[in-house]
């Protein structure tokens, strides 16, 4: 249950570039302590969304709060607590990580010098605190991005897309590192066309496509409306394995189009069903993951057409769907 006021709150937001309108009355509502995701395919309006959060360009309708401020209230001030980048963050090459979080701080002041060591360590770059940027990986350049983040002691932290471009293992340690982040109570405001990432890291998430919100919801909602895995089936016999399936009602199979079966099921229907098989003196030769759940409906939300009725994990109202209270 939500309290108080929340980190962010979007309220029919519109912002267009001439006759394109990327991001299309979007409502959105961050609250203090979770970590949020936007999750959309390119084009989506996430970059923009947030460059509109960090007052880098201004809605044409509709209201955007943090922290309960707006822009027309509260000027600049309204990104008090609110620290991140969008796309990639920028530093000197020629000069250290550690030089270069010296110059932020004392642009930012307020004794953000302190914190470079304790921001360092949080990023796992104290190893290589005093090597030149330029020699850093691209992984260690998101981290850190996220250490100068850190030096001004947010209280939100927005991403634009953290793990784009790393490779397995700094995905996995940026992901690492805003799950620790968030346990310390932190909340954090990502984009992503990950859907992975997604339900790995957030709590909800408000999926868009061309500008327009398709989805809000806890991940655990997400989950419940996914459609069931899809998986290829390499049998001994298929024609007979497919005669088979006309007995097992919760499972649906038919011939992949690459040989072989597509068998769509939930994890205990496809047990019976393979069980069935081997009872039958059907060998099982392969069987693959095709499609994950939520990545299936990934893209079913935002490969259909939003205008034609596409009624099965409906889109649910932001203030519905997690629970909260306003
Ligand atoms: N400054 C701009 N001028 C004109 N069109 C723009 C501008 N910025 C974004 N757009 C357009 O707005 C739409 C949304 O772009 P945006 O960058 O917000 O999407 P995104 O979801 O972040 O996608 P990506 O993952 O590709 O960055 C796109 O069609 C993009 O071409």
């Amino acid at each position: 249950m939500a309290v108080g006021v929340p980190a962010v709150e979007a309220s029919g937001l519109v912002k267009r570039f001439g006759g394109l309108t990327a991001v299309d009355h979007v409502d959105l509502r961050v609250d203090v302590g979770e970590v949020y995701g936007i999750l959309g395919p390119n084009g989506a309006g996430k970059t923009t969304f947030l460059r509109m959060l960090f007052g880098l360009i201004r809605p044409d309708a509709g209201t955007l709060r943090v922290f309960g401020r707006t822009w027309g209230d509260a000027g600049p001030s309204m990104l008090d607590g609110v620290a991140g980048f969008i796309e990639s963050p920028r530093f000197y090459p020629y000069l250290s990580g550690r030089r270069n979080l010296n110059l932020l701080a004392g642009l930012d002041g307020g004794g953000a010098d302190s914190r470079i060591d304790e921001v360092l360590d949080v990023v796992d770059l104290a190893g290589r605190a005093d090597d030149k940027v330029g020699g850093y990986s691209f992984g260690m350049r998101q981290r850190l991005g996220v250490a100068a983040s850190l030096l001004r002691d947010p209280r939100l932290l927005v991403l634009d897309e953290p793990a784009n471009g790393l490779d397995p293992a700094g995905i996995r340690d940026m992901r690492a590192l805003v799950k620790q982040l968030a346990a310390g109570g932190l909340t954090v405001l990502l984009s992503s066309h990950n859907m992975d990432e997604v339900e790995e890291i957030c709590d909800n998430v408000t999926i868009m496509r061309t500008g327009r919100v398709v989805y809000h919801g806890s991940i655990d909602q997400l989950r419940a409306q996914a459609p069931d895995p899809s998986h290829r089936l390499m049998t001994s016999d298929d024609e007979q394995a497919l005669r088979l399936a006309a007995g097992h009602r919760a499972v649906a199979v038919s011939v992949h189009p690459d040989g072989g079966l597509a068998l769509r099921a939930q994890a205990a229907d496809a047990d019976a069903y393979i069980i069935a098989l081997g009872r039958s003196n059907l060998a099982v030769r392969a069987l693959h993951l095709e499609i994950a759940p939520l990545e299936s409906l990934f893209f079913m939300l935002t490969e259909t057409d939003p205008d034609a009725g596409f009624d099965a994990p409906a889109q649910t109202q932001p203030d519905t769907l997690t629970g909260v209270t306003s």
